[in-house]
């Protein structure tokens, strides 16, 4: 699948012309900030106090405008579309030709009503094309029946995240719960993450399982629902499916009888085989399964205390953990499937943790080459829930410069094959190295599932509210080495290989950022060195994202 923005300077009405230039790096000055109008845009008039005014106006709003534009990552999406070529300063490697593709909830204001939530908004899909050293970026709202709907309606019409839509009267409201249980009201808002899969399609995930949407990598347009043609039901899958060019492996928290299902889909096929179950060893239910890690022969099901709540699903206002309830009674456990048999080889209770996501594991073998263990790594935040409660937009948005981010560590898993009863969490560097933040990680594809020595993930540089840099985690040597821009909050760094490399960490790291003055940039970082290569200015800044894929050209 061939990737690539249609470029033609003409479609860049109002582009400052070095935007509009098939020239990188000839003068990137974009003066007095503006939003650029693409005639193909529609302004979204829904948003903001910065919505209805020119952005040079001086009024008793400016600074009010000002501070929304400090805040971009925090800011919802000012237009629906925009495509262009950007200036870059310094060098993309020539042989980096590709989309990165970033997904994430971009847009939390509909009508007057003002999502409360990061992970509630609709989804703002971002992509950055590069072509021999050249950038093009488009962005545009990921087309779900819950953002068409509420833009119709101009209000909330399905469950998001942590919002439930307003009944008008009971009857409305038994519907509405009757709708929850055939998962009718649940949201397909996906907003969580994009994947390539093996035949070449890209699919745009959240936690719901209609939340499964179909785009076009080219232009971002959404192609339609990823429909699933098997029978396995369920209304929730883990938002982080393992993806390669030979299978999607997912898993989906049975909420009934509680226990998860391992399924498999081949390329090609959008029917999903179930592999096997594991029965859950705590209760009342199961734990979130945000992600989950793989071996070579092996997928790790974690069962997290922190466990989905039926109670909690039907409440119209959120409580601080959400759909989730914290049950450090209920005990933390750590299962392995062996892929080829469905059948567990080891579950073992472990210390309490909480994570979004596992960063990658792998087996240990013996001097004789017999698996003896697995060892899985996430980003753990010392066992504590607040940081699910953290992530409500108006504590990111109203920080006032005390050190309020809750540690995080890189946990790792031991989990022996010997029959014992328990595994082990321990660290695996001194949290200090990155700033005790640990978030949003990512690795060599190529080390899926084996040994490997680095990941990529944002940290913290201390007093912070949010990970606030990136960090390039040496597992081996137990260091981290650190990017930071003072008052930019950062995205997930991305890996991507170059072609022929063969040391894990040659290629480059990318990532977008907002800056303290309310820009953003995409920043290119030598993955070995760790330094700036390259950086990108966006036309204006851009919400906070989660997570992208790499859609190669070809
Ligand atoms: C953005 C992110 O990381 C997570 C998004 C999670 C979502 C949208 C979860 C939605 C859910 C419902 C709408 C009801 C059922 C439970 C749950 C999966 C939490
Ligand atoms: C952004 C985030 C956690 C930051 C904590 O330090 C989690 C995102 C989860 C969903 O993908
Ligand atoms: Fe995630």
């Amino acid at each position: 699948m061939t990737s690539s923005f249609p470029f033609s300077p003409t479609r860049n009405y109002g582009l400052p012309s070095c935007m509009v230039s098939n020239h990188a790096s000839d003068g990137c000055s974009f003066g007095q900030p503006s939003f650029p109008k693409n005639k193909k845009s529609r302004e979204l008039n829904i948003v903001s106090v910065a919505t209805d005014l020119p952005m040079v106006v001086q009024s008793p709003l400016w600074k009010e405008v000002a501070q929304e534009r400090k805040l971009a990552a925090w800011t919802s999406i000012q237009q629906e579309r925009w495509e262009g070529e950007l200036c870059v300063n310094g060098e993309i490697p020539q042989w980096l030709n590709g989309t990165y593709l970033r997904n994430g909830p971009g847009l939390w204001d509909i009508g007057d009503y003002n999502f409360r939530h990061l992970f509630d908004g609709y989804a703002t899909l971002v992509g950055l094309h590069f072509q021999n050293g050249h950038l093009m970026m488009g962005h545009r709202q990921i087309e779900s029946d819950a953002y068409k709907a509420a833009r119709k309606s101009n209000k909330l019409c399905y469950r998001e995240f942590s919002e439930v839509p307003k009944h008008d009267n009971f009857l409305a409201y038994i519907g509405d719960l009757a709708n929850l249980f055939s998962g009718a009201s649940l949201t397909d808002n996906a907003n969580t993450g994009v994947v390539q899969l093996g035949d070449g399609r890209v699919v745009c995930l959240t936690e719901t399982i209609k939340g499964s949407i179909v785009i076009d990598p080219s232009n971002l347009d959404t192609l339609g629902k990823f429909e699933y043609s098997d029978s396995l039901g369920g209304l929730v899958h883990s938002a982080h499916p393992i993806v390669t060019q030979s299978e999607f492996l997912t898993l989906l928290p049975d909420l009934l009888n509680p226990g998860y299902l391992v399924a498999r889909m081949e390329p090609g096929t959008n029917e999903r085989k179930v592999i096997g179950r594991v029965d859950c060893r705590g209760g009342p239910s199961p734990g979130w399964v945000h992600s989950f890690p793989v071996t070579e022969h092996y997928v790790i099901v974690p069962e997290m205390p922190l466990r989905y709540c039926a109670q909690n699903l039907l409440r119209a206002e959120p409580t601080p953990l959400y759909k989730f309830e914290w049950h450090p009674e209920s005990k933390a456990f750590m299962h392995v499937m062996c892929k080829a048999s469905g059948k567990l080889v080891a579950s073992v209770e472990v210390p309490l943790f909480v994570t979004f996501h596992f960063i990658n594991a792998y087996e240990e073998t013996d001097e004789d080459g017999r698996v003896i263990g697995v060892v899985a790594d996430c980003c753990e935040h010392n066992a504590d829930t607040t940081i699910l409660d953290n992530l409500r937009l108006q504590n990111l948005r109203s920080w006032s410069g005390e050190d309020v981010l809750p540690d995080a560590r890189v946990g790792r898993f031991k989990i022996p094959f010997d029959g014992s009863s328990n595994g082990e969490l321990v660290e695996a560097l001194n949290p200090d190295e990155h700033g005790r933040g640990m978030d949003m990680c990512s690795i060599n594809p190529a080390y899926l599932g084996k040994k490997y020595r680095y990941a990529y993930a944002c940290g913290a540089q201390r007093p912070c509210n949010f990970p606030n840099t990136l960090t390039k985690i040496d597992l081996e040597k137990k260091k981290a080495k650190n990017w930071y821009d003072e008052g930019a909050v950062p995205s997930e760094p991305f890996f991507v290989a170059r072609p022929g490399a063969t040391k894990e960490d040659d290629g480059v790291v990318i990532s977008m950022i907002s800056d303290k003055n309310g820009e953003g940039y995409a920043l290119i970082l030598d993955a070995s060195t760790f330094e700036e290569i390259a950086r990108a200015k966006f036309p204006y800044g851009l919400p906070y994202g989660l997570h992208g894929c790499w859609v190669p050209k070809c």
